[in-house]
């Protein structure tokens, strides 16, 4: 079965339909890219899958999102539930003005968890799951904004484990990052794939091509090609796939 099944899924901003027909199965442990060019719904989509678009005034959807066979836009699905089985790593790393142990406590400390022992137990294992734990491990009372934003993304990705999510939802995590930093990112989605389902919004072809498994083309608010990565890269089936990742347009 598909970790995320999403069919007919329809989204509007208003009157604006930025989201057509969406229709998409995401497999579990697989790394699932969306590319294309601005403006197209990755990130739409991509919000669409824990919810946060429910905080969008006028924002409206229709069809089926399924989360492991359940309907995750059931009145009585829990949103914090969801939003705990379903993470997010934002674009710019945001960590909270807190120390780096305080940031990756929060969320276990919000769903009750406040035995010392037990929060060290997760911080620890958070910061070595989002490796960075050796770099910081001196250091957990270190404002966690004073350190640099690769170790801030790496942070945000420590805080978003810390809460032992089934699916990491990436917006274009490295597109603030320099190639470093952004290599250490890539390596690490590639080792947290055993564990987790993650699905990413890149700008950048060349990293879809590099991590993900399976990759998904958007174009004006529709997916025009989803297959394995190395058929939309070396054997696209649509013209505008092939023109798009041949860097004709975008
Ligand atoms: N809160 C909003 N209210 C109204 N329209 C929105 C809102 N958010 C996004 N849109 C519109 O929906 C469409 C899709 O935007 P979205 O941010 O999902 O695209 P994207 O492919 O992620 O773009 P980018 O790569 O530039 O981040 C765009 O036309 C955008 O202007």
């Amino acid at each position: 079965m598909s970790k995320l099944s999403i069919s007919n899924m329809n989204l509007w901003y208003s009157d604006f339909q930025a989201l057509k027909n969406l229709n998409m199965e995401i497999r579990e442990n697989e790394i699932t890219a969306f590319i294309g060019p601005s403006g197209c719904g990755k990130s739409t989509f991509l919000k669409s899958l824990n919810r946060m678009n429910d905080l969008v005034p006028g924002c409206r959807i229709e069809g089926s999102l399924l989360l492991d066979g359940e309907d995750m836009y059931a009145s009585d699905f829990d949103v914090n539930q969801l939003r705990k089985r379903v993470g997010m790593v934002f674009q710019h790393p945001n960590p909270f003005p807190m120390s780096i142990y305080d940031n990756i406590a929060y969320g276990p400390r919000t769903h009750g968890i406040k035995d010392k022992a037990t929060l060290d137990e997760i911080v620890e294992r958070s910061l070595k799951g989002a490796a960075i734990w050796d770099e910081v491990k001196d250091d957990l009372n270190k404002n966690a904004l004073r350190i640099s934003g690769g170790q801030q993304q790496r942070i945000c990705i420590a805080r978003a484990l810390a809460v032992e999510p089934e699916v990491l939802l990436m917006d274009e995590p490295t597109s603030a990052l320099d190639p470093i930093s952004t290599a250490k990112i890539e390596d690490l989605v590639q080792e947290l794939k055993g564990k987790y389902t993650i699905v990413m919004v890149t700008h950048n072809m060349q990293q879809a091509a590099r991590v993900s498994d399976r990759t998904a083309f958007f174009l004006t608010g529709e997916i025009v090609e989803f297959d394995d990565t190395t058929d939309i890269f070396s054997n696209p089936k649509d013209k505008r796939t092939e023109d798009y990742v041949s860097g004709r347009f975008g």
